[in-house]
């Protein structure tokens, strides 16, 4: 299976209308990819909450039209990463638009954990309540947000789902690369699954952004890393390693579940 992670630079100097076309364009050049993969909010950066309401679409808005004909142009699967999704009968959600090959959506995944504490999109933007599973050919993929990889429990339930592949747009700072990369590995070796973690470079609302998406086997093994500048990582990788690492190293089934409450001494 070919995957291609665009790690997309979302600087303030490019309109959200000109890099919709210029992520157009670069999702088209994925062509003979089998599923390509968007970061986190890249219309408008994750940081840049000021945008958050002014760029705000409904689900089926202009981010979703042209990631459809971009999809079905290039013949992929494609995660186009997170809109800031206005829902007329409710808040704005961060949320992650799957398209198929012939461009129809296939998921929406409004990210569940919010990223600022007591400010920025954790206070105007909703919280999802669903865990989203994507049946690819040769895969069940996960889908999870950027602060979500914070959270072992989301993706102990995808798996449980029946994930094999974990895909997680982000839009991760500079400042916490170190814990990115952790994550993204912890991840994969505790739920022996390839984790596919795409974010933004460049800086806006003047947050350095980390780049470095990454492509992780169920091993633990990095199988490819970005650098800091926009990129596209394309990575070959077998689906069947999932199924052999967890026949081999069979941890997934020594979970002892329903413990009782915990004993205080
Ligand atoms: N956009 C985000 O969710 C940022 C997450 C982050 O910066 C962190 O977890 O650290």
């Amino acid at each position: 299976m070919r995957a291609s992670l665009i790690q997309i630079a979302v600087d303030e100097g490019e309109s959200v209308e000109s890099r919709r076309r210029r992520v157009s364009s670069l999702v088209r050049e994925q062509a003979g990819a089998d599923l390509v993969v968007l970061p986190e909010l890249w219309t408008t950066g994750a940081f840049a909450y000021e945008e958050f309401g002014t760029e705000a679409e409904p689900l089926e808005g202009p981010t979703y039209e042209a990631m459809a004909k971009a999809a079905s142009d290039a013949g992929v699967w494609l995660h186009a990463g997170s809109i800031p999704e206005r829902d007329p009968e409710g808040p704005l959600y961060n949320t992650s638009l799957v398209f198929s090959p012939s461009g129809d959506l296939v998921a929406a995944y409004r990210k569940i954990h919010r990223f600022g504490f007591d400010k920025g999109e954790a206070v105007l933007m909703g919280a999802g309540r669903e865990l989203v599973t994507v049946r690819l050919p040769g895969t069940t993929v996960g889908v999870a947000t950027c602060y979500d990889l914070r959270f072992p429990e989301l993706f102990r339930g995808l798996v449980d789902a029946g994930a094999e592949t974990l895909v997680v747009p982000a839009g991760w700072p500079e400042r916490r690369r170190a814990h990115w990369t952790l994550l993204a590995q912890a991840r994969a070796v505790e739920n022996q699954a390839f984790v596919l973690a795409c974010g933004t470079a460049g800086t806006h609302a003047g947050v350095p952004q980390a780049g470095h998406s990454i492509v992780v086997d169920p091993w633990g093994e990095v199988l490819a890393e970005a650098g800091a500048v926009e990129e596209v990582l394309t990575v070959d990788f077998d689906p069947a390693k999932v199924a052999t690492t967890r026949e081999q190293f069979p941890a997934l089934k020594d979970r002892v579940l329903g413990l009782e409450p915990p004993h205080t001494f």
